[in-house]
């Protein structure tokens, strides 16, 4: 696909967080192409929706840069910032400013579409781009009511909705599958191709729906441990995954790494010693180094026995 002129291009560079106690992404890369959907994929807890904080203003990593557009996020000025999240839809979990982008004191049409009005569109524009997604989402028949007086999973669609209409080049969606009841998970795909390619927008989302990524990405990456350990075609990452279990057993082994150790983040961060105590062996490793023991030793008993008797007859 050709770059889009309008669409983010991002970068995590060497992205270092720890919160609180705890360590949570470790010199972490990715580079996300601009005008395509790249989904991110790991276990709950993993630091996802910590690496879209990143990247949207909220929340600034420990150590590395975070780049939009070439540009690092967390060297802006205040001006800069709220600008360049001009640029920016943005749906994420937790409660941070852009989860309650929506307004009490308007209905959910309207809320749908602010953005667009804010932009300058007319009457017949906002409704000739809103009113089609509102009824594909499920949200027709909560056109007049105000966000508190609809159940919190067709809020959570509102939210998306108006992220989908914004005409943004860069949409950032956490956790897209909250979004599902079934029914809609085919609606809310085809609104991300759609505006994916009429709009040439760059989409990055996380969600645990492999079905979800295959069908919406062009890119996915998985992250654990701290760091992406997979990058590529959903096609050629996640053939002949199905589950969980499996997604699992083929990327979160992937390296000798052990589980990051808060000590180990910091002393990277202050130049000390990190790599050779950050590779720390794997706790499940020694018992695979005796499993593997044992076996050769069986066949080497099997192998010895065996010549003894052929050698005998
Ligand atoms: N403000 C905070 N202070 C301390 N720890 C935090 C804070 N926010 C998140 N964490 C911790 O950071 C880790 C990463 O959280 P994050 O929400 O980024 O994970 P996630 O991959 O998005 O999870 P999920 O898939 O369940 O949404 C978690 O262990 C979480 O408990």
């Amino acid at each position: 696909m050709e770059s889009a002129p309008g669409a983010s291009k991002i970068e995590f560079d060497g992205v270092t967080t720890v919160l609180g106690d705890e360590p949570v992404l470790h010199r972490l890369r990715l580079s996300v192409p601009d005008g395509q959907v790249t989904v991110i994929l790991g276990q709950s807890g993993c630091g996802k929706t910590t690496l879209l904080r990143h990247l949207v203003g909220l929340l600034p990593p420990t150590g590395g840069s975070v780049r939009l557009d070439g540009r690092d996020v967390w060297s802006l000025t205040s001006a800069e910032l709220v600008s360049a999240r001009g640029g920016i839809a943005a749906v994420l979990g937790g409660s941070h400013p852009f989860d309650s982008w929506l307004f009490s004191s308007m209905n959910v049409y309207e809320n749908v579409a602010c953005v667009l009005r804010r932009a300058g569109a007319t009457d017949d524009e906002v409704h000739a781009t809103t009113a089609p997604l509102m009824q594909e989402f499920g949200l027709a028949a909560f056109a007049g009511s105000f966000p508190e007086e609809i159940p919190a999973h067709a809020r959570r669609r509102v939210l998306l909705a108006q992220a989908l209409v914004s005409g943004m080049p860069l949409i950032v969606l956490d956790d897209v599958d909250t979004a599902f009841d079934s029914r809609y998970t085919g609606a809310i795909v085809r609104a991300i191709k759609s505006v994916n390619e009429k709009a040439r927008a760059t989409v990055l989302i996380t969600t645990h729906d492999l079905d979800f990524a295959r069908e919406v990405a062009h890119e996915v990456a998985v992250l654990w441990n701290g760091k992406i350990v997979s990058h590529g075609p959903p096609d050629v990452l996640l053939r002949g995954v199905r589950t969980g279990e499996e997604f699992g057993r083929r990327f979160f082994r992937s390296d000798l790494a052990g589980p990051l150790c808060r000590d180990v983040v910091e002393g990277g961060l202050r130049g000390g010693e990190p790599a050779r105590r950050f590779f720390a062996i794997d706790p499940d490793l020694p018992v695979w180094c005796v499993v593997a023991l044992l076996l050769l030793v069986i066949v080497f008993v099997f192998w010895s026995s065996a010549g003894t008797v052929f050698g005998g007859s």
